[in-house]
């Protein structure tokens, strides 16, 4: 099955997916960055009067509501209706919903103007939009992951998509199909955007591949991976150092790195 992870990432060098983002203004930059490195072409494209018609013309369009204005969320509906007419996939990162109402709410509503394909977030925001108890602190999940499968299946059957919870382990499922990710390192924590970056990942992957469960897992993967090798490069134990190790291991990823995968599918 870790053949056809290398296969996804392999689709998205060959065909240069186009990802529409509206998301945060802390980490903007890092995805659109994040995008480019992995093969894909990204365009933060967010403007009310602009969305509808472009979210019909991209791959994969990326929602992210960790600075939800209410432009963005204008935006967000037009969009989610301009995706949905073509059939293009539609990736949700639903940051910081444990910790502010408001953003559970609006992606309820968004809910309601198109099937989301993929919902990305760490394990507090997953259970969070689970309707299961959640330890969080704003943005950051304090969750031990206790249950996180279970959260993960329910909110999966829930929303009809695929469903990722980011983590020391992370999970993957589609209501049926599962897998856990024991990639990583805790250094991806002390930068802000890994989840970010993570979910543009995703996007970009969904964009380049019919099967979105698998292409969230390789694109987790991918981001993993690239965590523990650019930890590995020089000064990487350092976290702004580390940041920039990171986009450049995205660059150099390749199907030999990919082989450090430890997968494990339920
Ligand atoms: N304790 C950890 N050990 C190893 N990898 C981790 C750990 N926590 C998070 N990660 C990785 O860091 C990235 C961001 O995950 P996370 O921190 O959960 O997202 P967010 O930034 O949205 O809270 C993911 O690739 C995840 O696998
Ligand atoms: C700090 C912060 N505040 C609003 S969005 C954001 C970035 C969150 O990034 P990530 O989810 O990758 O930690
Ligand atoms: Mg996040």
């Amino acid at each position: 099955m870790n053949h056809k992870l290398i296969e996804c990432l392999k689709a998205v060098r060959q065909t240069t997916p186009l990802v529409q983002a509206i998301t945060n203004y802390v980490t903007v930059n890092d995805c659109a960055n994040i995008l480019l490195a992995a093969g894909a072409s990204p365009a933060m494209c967010e403007a009310s009067d602009e969305v509808f018609e472009f979210s019909q013309m991209v791959n994969a369009l990326y929602l992210n509501v960790g600075t939800l204005t209410k432009e963005q969320e204008m935006s967000m509906y037009l969009a989610v209706r301009g995706a949905s007419l073509k059939g293009n996939p539609i990736i949700l990162d639903p940051v910081a919903c444990g910790a502010i109402p408001r953003k559970k709410e609006t992606i309820e509503r968004l809910h309601k103007f198109g099937q989301f394909t993929v919902i990305k977030g760490n394990l507090g925001e997953i259970k969070a939009l689970a309707g299961v108890e959640a330890k969080v602190r704003g943005v950051d999940s304090l969750d031990e992951g206790e249950d996180g499968l279970e959260s993960c299946k329910k909110l999966a059957q829930e929303y009809g998509c695929v469903v990722a919870a980011t983590g020391k382990t992370d999970i993957v499922t589609n209501g049926q199909r599962a897998c856990l990710i024991e990639n990583g390192t805790e250094i991806l924590t002390r930068i802000t955007g890994a989840g970010c970056m993570a979910g543009a990942l995703v996007a970009g992957f969904c964009g380049a591949n019919n099967d979105a469960f698998l292409s969230t897992a390789a694109a987790l993967l991918t981001m993993s991976i690239a965590g523990e090798l650019a930890q590995e490069a020089p000064g990487g134990d350092l976290p702004g150092t580390f940041r920039v190790h990171l986009i450049d291991q995205i660059s150099l990823m390749d199907e030999e790195a990919l082989k450090r995968g430890r997968v494990q599918w339920l």
